[in-house]
């Protein structure tokens, strides 16, 4: 297995991942050939972003398989560890269901690597061409001249493509369209000031940096015309999950009247989730809002502050214009007719 993408790489079965910690400031890649390794990097979110999250497990599994005596018992574990890494984007899940269903079906007496690498090569493949198909749906929606605030990462860092909203914002301007991108900082990782900006710089994408609790101000002043976000589970009824501040965005975006839209794949879409009261919430360390940690640490809180640190919120479909995925964009009529019951990422699932 061979790929090279802005934030995984595979040579001669060596896989290895950017540290998204680090950057902007030091580009550090690390081995993830171990599934303790892998399982670390996903946990503290050196590699992150929920489609990102799903080929690095794979990956990491593809190289596991591939080594002399590896059973699919010990893959089936090595899954379900890196599984249970983080708990909101459904991607690690869908994937992870899928390949431990093909492993329990497979014959005992096989070597799983060939199967194990079809999967991985399978989800990478199709990330990527959802990536580029949402990128063009999201696109011609945006109009020339148009500010487009967003938030989180959301492109070549979270994704094994072009990204999801970023992916959009990405294409508009490869379109030509004048638009200028403002970027949320996003507490308490800092996603939009460290990844997005990094990603916006090097693409020379116009962009400008805010705190997150300076949107309000912005729209009120009509300075946004667009709220582009990703997306780590989509439910059926179109409640979705993303990083905490999401839906802050959606309700003063709806107060304002300006258009708001997740992007996403339909790997992002949870069947078996019918509302947002049913996507799990990951709450993390207290000391990420109590100072920063990365490349430069510091606490600024006083030691044994109370800290509540959920990382993602939901935002509930009614607050959304229109859902943006790689099979086309869904308004709301639309959700509300089902449309996101019919979409299937793999054609099998295992619970
Ligand atoms: C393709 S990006 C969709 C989401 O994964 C993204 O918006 C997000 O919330 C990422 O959160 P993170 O905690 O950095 O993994």
């Amino acid at each position: 297995m061979n790929f090279e993408y802005l934030s995984i790489r595979c040579r001669h079965g060596h896989l290895e991942i950017l540290d998204q910690t680090l950057l902007p400031h030091e580009e550090v890649w690390l081995n993830a050939n171990e599934v303790s390794e892998m399982f670390d990097h996903i946990k503290r979110l050196a590699v992150r972003g929920a489609p990102l999250i799903a080929v690095a497990a794979v990956a990491c599994l593809a190289v596991q398989a591939s080594r002399e005596g590896t059973t699919a018992e010990k893959l089936i574990k090595d899954t379900l560890h890196l599984k249970s890494s983080r708990p909101t984007a459904v991607n690690l899940m869908h994937m992870s269901d899928e390949l431990t269903s093909q492993l329990r079906q497979s014959d005992p007496s096989s070597n799983p690597r060939d199967l194990v690498l079809k999967v991985a090569e399978d989800v990478i493949k199709k990330e990527v061409q959802m990536n580029q198909s949402m990128s063009r749906h999201g696109a011609s929606l945006i109009q020339n001249g148009e500010n487009i605030l967003t938030h989180c990462n959301t492109g070549s860092l979270a994704t094994p493509g072009v990204g999801t909203a970023l992916g959009v914002i990405r294409e508009a301007h490869r379109q030509g369209k004048n638009i200028h991108v403002y970027v949320d900082e996003t507490r308490p990782l800092l996603q939009g000031g460290r990844l997005t900006a990094y990603e916006l710089k090097s693409e020379g994408i116009p962009f400008t940096i805010i705190c997150d609790n300076m949107a309000g101000f912005l729209m009120s002043q009509k300075k946004i015309d667009r709220v582009l976000v990703g997306s780590d589970r989509i439910a059926t009824n179109g409640d979705f999950a993303n990083k905490i501040g999401t839906y802050s965005l959606a309700v003063l975006a709806d107060y304002h009247k300006i258009p708001f839209h997740p992007v996403a794949p339909a790997s992002t879409v949870d069947p078996d989730c019918s509302s947002g009261n049913e996507i799990p919430i990951e709450e993390r360390n207290p000391a990420e809002v109590l100072g920063v940690s990365g490349s430069q640490s510091v606490q600024w809180a006083p030691t044994g502050s109370n800290v509540y640190n959920p990382a993602f919120d939901v935002t509930p479909g009614h607050l959304v214009t229109s859902i943006i995925l790689d099979t086309g964009v869904y308004d709301r009529q639309s959700i509300q007719n089902g449309s996101l019951h019919k979409l299937k990422f793999f054609d099998s699932k295992e619970k």
